[in-house]
């Protein structure tokens, strides 16, 4: 193609560095490139040229000899159990190799069991003699409105190769079957997290974090102490009252779901890009579930009503050089309606409960409305970001409270 001649000049000028980073992979595929003149008129539209699902290729990509495909049914235990090993042990770590996330078998039955989700849309690559999984990456269906625009794609996750098997490409020949795979269920577009730059971002969002068990967090290295700061005062500095202050606050129930879905879509259509939701996706993502996801509705005492909720969902990291402590236990900061409470006080409540409930720290993005309350409520900024992408459409860049979307 002609960016990938382009990239060839840019290269072949010799012993002068390239301009621009060198993908192999992401310059082939309809994503903005790093070098193209930003035209206004392209945005809000696909990048690649309209195809229909019968020019999709209906074979599965080629695998290199002795790796085969293989559909997980995630809903299935002993499926799940292989998905779980394969990631507690070669899923995403952080640049020191301490920690790695330790998503449960319950928590991705739930992240990839939405409604109408595609059993296809879940696989990955089997080898060996004991046909074990070595790579794996999913896709659920979501509904995608940017810049009020409808754009129905596939949210791309947990994509992962076993460490033996990593910088083989293998990454790229997942990510070109789950494409496939999606368009043949005439759908064009993508949207995925991840937390190395690649072509090309369309938000760039930071971690924060609150800690709330201090002593733990300093005796695993996940947080350091503050200059001149005893132990006993930090902890003190950030000692949360034991008791919730929101009157009415109680789990989510069955019988709030319409009324939580109503009050989200309303909430999330203040933002450039987020999801709509129906009732049986606000149903799955939101109603509480033990070890996965917690959601607390406000119910004004007087009149019954409920016009706020909170929720934070559950993902512990494994602790990999420590010798007494093995797990952290965090959660995460997922979608906050606030009405008649202030969003401040709101999410001071998510704090008191997670710290009620053992949590060690609770992380969250500078997206949404997050960033006007998390110095106030004592988050440390991360070293981490978090870049949020489209496959296969334009937009400008956003700033983070302009990102409406929690990927799990
Ligand atoms: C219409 C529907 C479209 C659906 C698809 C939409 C796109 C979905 C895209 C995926 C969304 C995933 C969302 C999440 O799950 S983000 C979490 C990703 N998983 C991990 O970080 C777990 C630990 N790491 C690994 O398992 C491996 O290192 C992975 C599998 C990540 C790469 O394996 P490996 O290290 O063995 O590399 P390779 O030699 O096979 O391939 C190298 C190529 O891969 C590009 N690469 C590396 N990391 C990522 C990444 N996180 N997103 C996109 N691309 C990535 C890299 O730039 C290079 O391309 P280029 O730079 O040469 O061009
Ligand atoms: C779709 N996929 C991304 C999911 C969203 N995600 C994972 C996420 N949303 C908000 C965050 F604020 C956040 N984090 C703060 C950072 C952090 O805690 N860094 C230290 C650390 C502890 N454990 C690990 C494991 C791996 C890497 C870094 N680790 C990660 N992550």
């Amino acid at each position: 193609t002609k960016y990938s001649e382009n990239r060839k000049v840019l290269r072949n000028i010799d012993n002068v560095e390239p301009l621009y980073d060198i993908h192999e992979f992401w310059d082939s595929q309809p994503v903005p490139k790093a070098y193209e003149k930003i035209d206004e008129s392209m945005y809000d539209q696909q990048i690649d040229v309209p195809k229909t699902v019968a020019d999709v290729r209906p074979e599965p990509y080629t695998l290199p000899p002795g790796y085969t495909w293989a559909n997980i049914d995630i809903g299935n235990r002993t499926e799940a159990q292989e998905v779980y090993d394969l990631l507690t042990q070669n899923y995403v770590e952080d640049d020191d190799n301490m920690f790695r996330f330790d998503y449960s078998i319950e928590f991705l039955q739930w992240a990839l069991t939405p409604p109408g989700f595609h059993k296809e849309w879940l696989f990955g690559v089997r080898g060996g003699k004991k046909n074990k999984l070595f790579g794996f990456i999913s896709g659920i269906p979501v509904d995608t409105k940017i810049r009020g625009k409808q754009v129905t794609m596939a949210e791309i996750n947990f994509l992962c190769v076993h460490k033996s098997l990593r910088t083989k490409r293998l990454a790229t020949v997942l990510i070109k079957e789950v494409t496939r795979r999606v368009n043949l269920h005439d759908i064009w577009q993508a949207i995925y997290t991840a937390g190395v730059l690649i072509p090309l971002p369309i938000s760039k969002t930071t971690y924060w974090h609150r800690s709330l068990n201090p002593k733990k967090l300093v005796e695993v290295g996940f947080s350091s102490l503050p200059a001149n700061t005893p132990m006993a005062r930090y902890v003190k500095l950030l000692k949360l009252p034991g008791e919730t202050s929101v009157k009415g606050l109680r789990e989510m129930q069955k019988s709030d779901v319409k009324v939580v879905h109503d009050l989200l879509n309303a909430y999330l259509s203040k933002f450039e890009v987020h999801l709509h939701f129906t009732e049986a996706e606000v149903a799955h993502f939101l109603l509480p579930r033990a070890g996965v996801v917690d959601t607390y509705v406000v119910e004004n005492p007087q009149t019954k009503e409920i016009k706020d909720f909170l929720s934070f969902y559950h993902l512990p990291s494994s602790i990999l050089k420590h010798e007494v402590h093995k797990t952290l236990r965090v959660a995460y900061c997922y979608y906050n309606v606030a009405n008649t409470v202030p969003m401040e006080e709101l999410i001071r409540n998510a704090l008191i409960i997670a710290k009620q409930k053992d949590f060690d720290v609770f992380n969250a993005l500078d997206i949404m409305e997050n960033e006007t309350l998390l110095k106030e409520l004592k988050f440390g900024i991360g070293d981490g970001n978090l870049h949020y992408y489209f496959y296969n459409w334009r937009v400008p860049e956003f700033k983070p409270n302009q990102i409406g979307i929690v990927l799990v």
